[in-house]
């Protein structure tokens, strides 16, 4: 939770200001009952009209301040409640951009949304509230204790057996929502999980016609929400009719009682209207801060889960070497690598080394562990085991962002981003000037771009996988990079394009390393080492034409494509 206070600091300064309104409010409403006391009691009884106008101008001005008090509370308790989340939600965004794929594993990307948005409102909420009622509610219900006491002692036992009425109702309430809070925000989650399942499966879902299925399988969960949803909201609509019978009954007992002690002269008339009044009063204030109680839990619930990315340990933490010399090699000694929560190694006892002017390749059957050699070089995740050397120095001691900006990362999958061809193809150069863009798409033959403010939509999908390919082929290659780091992204291109692409790249990054990631003979066969992969190991390094001759799996999935694609090798 210190995360989240940490956020709060700078709202202190709105906070105090609230404080104050709040207690001219307070003061204003608590000095109403005992003007109307004066009225009956002095006004009234004496017939003195002056007396009667003074006291009702007095009154208007009390009710005129505590209006305009109210405003200023809503006002800043808005402002502080709307600005605090969004500077939580900004917080969570930088923490979830820093990281890896093992903290994403364990917060799922759905739930990581939920709690930005939903558990950000919610937080909101209580806050909005926290303001106008529970910083308010003891100011009154305090204020309103002392002035009914000093008016009526004799009655006091009413106030005391309301106060244990309401407290009794709140515990019976919060005991049977307080579970279901929590509850509701995984369900929420769960909601988030399957309609995006849902949504980027529908081309799927349609061919395999399993709209009835996806349909009932969202269909339980909503129902789901709609049951928890309903319990809890059944319980909290109890409270309002509840309180509103203990009130009146609050009142009779004091009008019964008032009477008797007014009668045998004991109390004024004012008095008991200005009692009844200000035990109104109190009984509002266990109303606040019982509704308060209410949404405490749903508040310590979205704060724990916002509280739990923010205190998030980072498995992948920054070296402090600010500067990595030009055109560097790198080595991988000894490594392994486990992914959190498997027993089985996924790699094992990898050595390579990338030089600068050298084109690196690797090939290896699905799931062999070729991307994940990959992610491990920027960093995305770490080795379990031995090291990766960047001129002899381990990765890990270089700062991330030195170390980031080495690489041009193209991944497996081509991810494009909301906006226009230009804002993406800057997202690999940020101060890229039109003509650089023009080159890089020309470069990366993305020949289909006749405009660079062509728009494209989420996750690129006005695009085919290929031309998604070669927008992501281009926006690697715009700024140079000492390495760099293909996975399997020249799969959707012909072998006559993919050809010109690779001599343009020769061309671009003479002097730095290549890597690619390929289950195409032809996208690797020209390289300088082909490793050959198997089951998360090396089983043989070589040029082409050696391990034809002598790797058995490297020459099978030569002659397989040859018969499959007459390629040509
Ligand atoms: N996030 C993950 N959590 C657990 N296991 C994973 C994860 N990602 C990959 N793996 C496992 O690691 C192994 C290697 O995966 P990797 O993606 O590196 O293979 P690959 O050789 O690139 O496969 P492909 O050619 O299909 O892309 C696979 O068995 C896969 O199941």
């Amino acid at each position: 939770m210190k995360n989240l206070i940490r956020v709060f600091k700078n709202k202190l300064p709105h906070v105090f200001i609230i404080f104050a309104l709040l207690i001219l409010e307070a003061y204003c409403d608590l000095s109403l009952p005992s003007y109307t006391a004066s009225i009956v009691d002095i006004g009234i009884q004496n017939a003195d009209l002056n007396y009667i106008t003074n006291i009702g101008t007095l009154m208007l001005i009390m009710v005129a301040i505590s209006v305009f008090a109210t405003i200023g509370v809503s006002y800043f308790s808005s402002r502080v409640s709307s600005g605090y989340a969004k500077d939580l939600r900004k917080v969570i965004y930088t923490k979830v951009l820093k990281f890896s794929n093992h903290e994403l594993n364990r917060i799922s990307r759905s739930s990581l949304i939920t709690r930005s948005t939903n558990d950000v409102n919610q937080v909101q909420n209580v806050l909005g509230f926290l303001f106008t009622t529970l910083f308010f509610a003891p100011i009154l219900g305090v204020g309103s204790i002392i002035k009914a006491f000093e008016l009526g002692g004799n009655l006091s036992w009413i106030i005391f057996i309301t106060f244990i009425a309401v407290l009794i109702l709140l515990i019976i309430i919060v005991i049977r929502v307080l579970p279901y809070f929590k509850i509701t925000q995984e369900i929420i989650d769960k909601m988030n999980r399957t309609a995006r399942e849902i949504l980027l499966g529908i081309p799927v879902i349609k061919a395999f016609v399993r709209q009835d299925f996806e349909q009932e399988k969202f269909g339980y969960v909503n129902e789901e929400f709609r049951d928890v949803n309903l319990y809890v909201f059944r319980n909290l609509f109890v409270l309002m009719p509840a309180m509103t019978l203990i009130l009146n009954l609050m009142i009779v007992l004091i009008l019964y009682f008032g009477a008797y002690d007014a009668i045998s002269g004991n109390i004024l008339t004012g008095d008991i209207i200005a009692f009844i009044q200000y035990s109104t009063q109190i009984v509002f204030s266990f109303i606040m801060i019982g509704g308060f109680i209410i949404m405490l839990p749903r508040f310590l619930v979205s704060a724990r889960r916002i509280a739990e990315v923010l205190n998030m340990e980072l498995s992948i933490t920054d070296g402090d070497i600010t500067s990595i010399s030009d055109n560097p090699t790198i080595e991988f000694k000894n490594v392994s690598y486990s992914y959190p929560g498997s027993e089985k190694e996924t790699l094992k006892d990898i050595n390579f080394k990338l030089i600068p002017g050298k084109t690196t390749a690797i090939i290896g059957g699905t799931g062999s562990g070729k991307s994940t050699i990959l992610n491990l070089i920027p960093r995305l995740q770490d080795v379990t085991d031995g090291e990766i050397l960047i001129d002899g120095v381990n990765i890990k001691e270089f700062n991330l962002k030195v170390l980031r900006d080495k690489i041009s990362f193209t991944p497996q999958e081509a991810i494009l981003f909301q906006g226009t061809v230009k804002s993406n193809m800057q997202t690999g150069k940020r101060d890229a000037t039109d003509d650089e863009i023009k080159n890089a798409l020309n470069l990366a033959q993305a020949d289909f771009i006749e405009d660079i403010e062509q728009e494209v939509a989420q996750g690129g999908s006005n695009f085919s996988g290929g031309q998604k390919q070669r927008l992501s082929i281009a926006r690697a290659i715009i700024n140079p990079h000492d390495f760099y780091l293909f996975d399997d992204c020249f799969s959707a291109l012909d072998m006559n394009t993919e050809a010109i692409v690779k001599s343009n790249l020769d061309n671009i990054a003479q002097n730095s390393s290549i890597l690619f990631v390929s289950q195409r003979i032809s996208t690797i066969k020209d390289a300088d080492e082909i490793i050959v992969l198997d089951n998360g190991e090396i089983i043989d390094k070589g040029l082409h034409e050696d391990l034809i001759d002598r790797c058995e799996i490297y020459s099978e999935i030569a002659s397989s494509q040859m018969e499959d694609s007459s390629c040509h090798l």
